[in-house]
């Protein structure tokens, strides 16, 4: 049995070769030929999956290392018979340990306590809620934005999009991407919206580069220095335009979710679903794969202040080693890819431990995702 896997899947070799011949190929672009024998597609967000593709071929199993689902046609795979699987929250804590590691690299720039200001969240999900979790517990007031939540009657307390505009400081986006339907999110940043943002308004979108229409946000950024944008993904990708990258404060080549930890779950989520599909189950445990973080333990004296945050946060991943060299290739054709494919390995916070002499700041860093001690 042939098992096609996307080469920046890590562990993918070592696991689908338990249950048969792996061969691992680009994603972008596919080297379709080799989909002519093979029994299983395992892909990433790069590649283009729908029934077309797998047509005339044995595929009968697609599986995606990702949260985002939009690159494959699951109805038209249905419609054809072929199984398809996600891996929902794998990278969920990188996405949120992206976010702060962006907020609190600004607000050391701009002079600001993130606790004096509101986050709106739109997008409630497993990014979503896990960075409204985090905000919560250093004390930053959240608005929350989830039409889909709020309808099937989810008991949070939910906003309208309009009313996370007019009060929040800092917008962030954590959507699927819907290019129609009733919770269409294609452009849910348009200009109406980016006009509308108060002043010095902080604009994340770490989810699909379509939900911010990019072409709106250089022409508002043109007229409003005021506000600040981190842009994760871009509108179209590889080939984001350059001169909206110059003009935002943070821009990495879709590598939010990129921790070690956030792919090996989409590997194994997949490898998990795949086995039970073909009706060997197996379970795999993330730490029998990870190797020991590079930077085991620290101590910390005293209060957990916002700097001693930051350092802490930035000791693990500091946003800037992606956002510098996306800005030196990125008019390069090619080089998008290859700084997601050639990524530095990077952790998330639950690799440091910070032995403490203070129970506030162990408390608190332990509810932030920290492993603390006293
Ligand atoms: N940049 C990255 O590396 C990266 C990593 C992980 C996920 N993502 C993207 O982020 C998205 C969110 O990830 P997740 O794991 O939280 O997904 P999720 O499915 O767990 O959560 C998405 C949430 O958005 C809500 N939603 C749907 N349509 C909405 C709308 N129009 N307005 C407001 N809320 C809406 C849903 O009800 C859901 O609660 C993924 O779909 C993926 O596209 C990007
Ligand atoms: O949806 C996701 O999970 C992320 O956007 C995804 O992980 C990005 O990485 P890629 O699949 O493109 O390697």
């Amino acid at each position: 049995m042939k098992i096609l896997v996307d080469e920046n899947m890590p562990y993918a070799r070592e696991l689908f070769s338990r249950t048969g011949e792996v061969l691992a190929v680009p994603g972008r672009p596919l080297p379709e030929a080799e989909l002519q024998d093979a029994s299983g597609l395992m892909v990433r967000s790069v590649t283009k999956v729908n029934a077309e593709l797998l047509a005339g071929t044995p595929v009968k199993f697609v599986g995606t290392a990702t949260a985002g689902t939009d690159h494959v046609d699951d109805a038209s795979l249905a419609a054809a018979g072929i199984a398809f699987s996600a891996a929902p929250g794998c990278n969920a804590i990188a996405v949120v340990e992206y976010v702060f590691s962006s907020l609190l690299l600004l607000a050391e720039r701009d002079g600001f306590e993130l606790r004096d200001r509101t986050v709106g969240i739109v997008g409630v999900g497993n990014v979503g809620g896990r960075l409204h979790k985090r905000l919560e517990a250093w004390g930053v007031k959240t608005l929350l934005c989830d039409p889909p939540r709020a309808d099937r009657g989810d008991q949070e307390r939910f906003h309208s999009l309009d009313e996370l505009v007019a009060q929040a400081d800092i917008l962030t986006f954590h959507t699927p991407l819907f290019k129609d339907g009733p919770y269409k999110s294609w452009h849910l940043a348009d200009m109406a919206l980016l006009m509308a943002l108060k002043p010095n308004t902080i604009l994340i979108n770490a989810c699909r580069g379509p939900v911010v229409d990019n072409a709106a946000l250089l022409e508002v950024l043109k007229m409003r220095s005021d506000l600040s944008v981190v842009l994760d993904v871009w509108e179209p990708e590889p080939d984001l335009n350059l001169d909206l990258l110059d003009k935002v404060d943070i821009a990495t080549a879709h590598i939010a979710g990129y921790t070690l930890e956030g792919k090996a779950r989409g590997t194994t989520q997949v490898f998990e679903a795949w086995c039970a599909f073909i009706g060997q189950p197996q379970q795999v445990a993330l730490e029998s794969l990870l190797p020991a973080p590079e930077f085991g333990t620290i101590t910390l004296h005293g209060k957990l202040d916002q700097p001693t945050l930051k350092r802490l946060v930035h000791l693990v991943y500091d946003v800037r080693r992606d956002d510098a060299p996306l800005r030196k290739v990125a008019a390069k054709p090619g080089e998008f890819d290859r700084l997601r494919k050639q990524y530095e390995e990077r952790r998330e916070w639950s690799s440091l431990q910070v032995k403490c002499d203070d129970a506030e700041s162990a408390a608190m860093l332990e509810k932030l995702g920290f492993r603390a001690s006293l």
